[in-house]
């Protein structure tokens, strides 16, 4: 049984919305959240500075940039983003080994560079907006729990802390990566909630029970008429 603030740590809360929105419940949210996850939204309006600014109200942050590109590329903004002092980082499991290894580099340089804990890797596997047909549009005609595993496994055996999977590959994923892995998972709802884009989900308690280290949740906390009230009911949920 999980105690209020070990659930609380297990939630990373989407903040998809504007700068004044991701305060307002950053602010709401103040004592019982731990964790949030920056994306390309909010950072592509606002920089590194909404890093900082998380950092500064007591957040960690899962800075979620999806990077992908060739590995000089990724070295040098894996580095900079890393210097944001973001506590993980995503990057893309398609990039290949080279360029796994070259955003594992760029991580150890800005932990050098500023001292205290190096930025942790995840790659993203198949994204859980994305179903076997989804796939397919793509040219990959495996099954979605096996393109998972090979990306997964790549990612990790180059320097990657862990992966991005669906909760529904998240036992696999435990089994096959072993206890050290970070194991982040979106395509969480709560059950009854909106399921929106998400294609591959499961709800909290079951997101943890199979594994997950992490469960990344947006819409259905920050969307809600009580965000503070959905909150707390997520974090009831995993710790029943
Ligand atoms: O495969 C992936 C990788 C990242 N995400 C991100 O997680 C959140 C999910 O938000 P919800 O509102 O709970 O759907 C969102 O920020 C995505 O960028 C993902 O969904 N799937």
């Amino acid at each position: 049984m999980l105690t209020y603030e070990q659930a609380s740590d297990k939630v990373i809360i989407a903040l998809d919305c504007s700068k004044e929105r991701a305060f307002e419940l950053a602010d709401m949210l103040s004592g019982k959240a731990t964790w949030v996850k920056v994306g390309m939204t909010l950072f592509f309006a606002e920089g590194p500075a909404i890093v900082d600014a998380m950092r500064e109200r007591g957040l960690r942050v899962f800075l979620d940039l999806k990077v992908h590109d060739i590995p000089f590329q990724v070295q040098g903004a894996v580095r900079a983003a890393s210097l944001t002092g973001a506590d993980i980082l995503s990057i893309h499991g398609l990039g290949s080994s080279a360029m796994i290894a070259a955003a594992r580099k760029g991580a150890e340089e800005a932990a050098e560079q500023r001292g205290g804990d190096r930025t942790r890797l995840v790659a993203i596997s198949v994204l859980t907006s994305m179903d076997q047909a989804a796939l397919a549009e793509i040219g990959v005609e495996s099954p979605v729990a096996e393109e998972v595993a090979r990306l997964a496994s790549l990612a990790y055996g180059s320097g990657s802390d862990g992966i991005v999977c669906s909760p529904q590959e998240a036992a696999e994923m435990r089994a096959l990566l072993g206890p050290d892995a970070l194991i982040v998972t979106p395509g969480v709802r709560p059950a009854g909630a909106e399921v929106g884009d998400q294609k591959r989900i499961a709800t909290p308690a079951a997101s943890l029970a199979a594994g997950a280290s992490k469960l990344v949740i947006g819409r259905p906390i920050t969307g809600a008429d009580d965000p503070v009230a959905a909150f707390d009911a997520i974090c009831a949920e995993i710790m029943a």
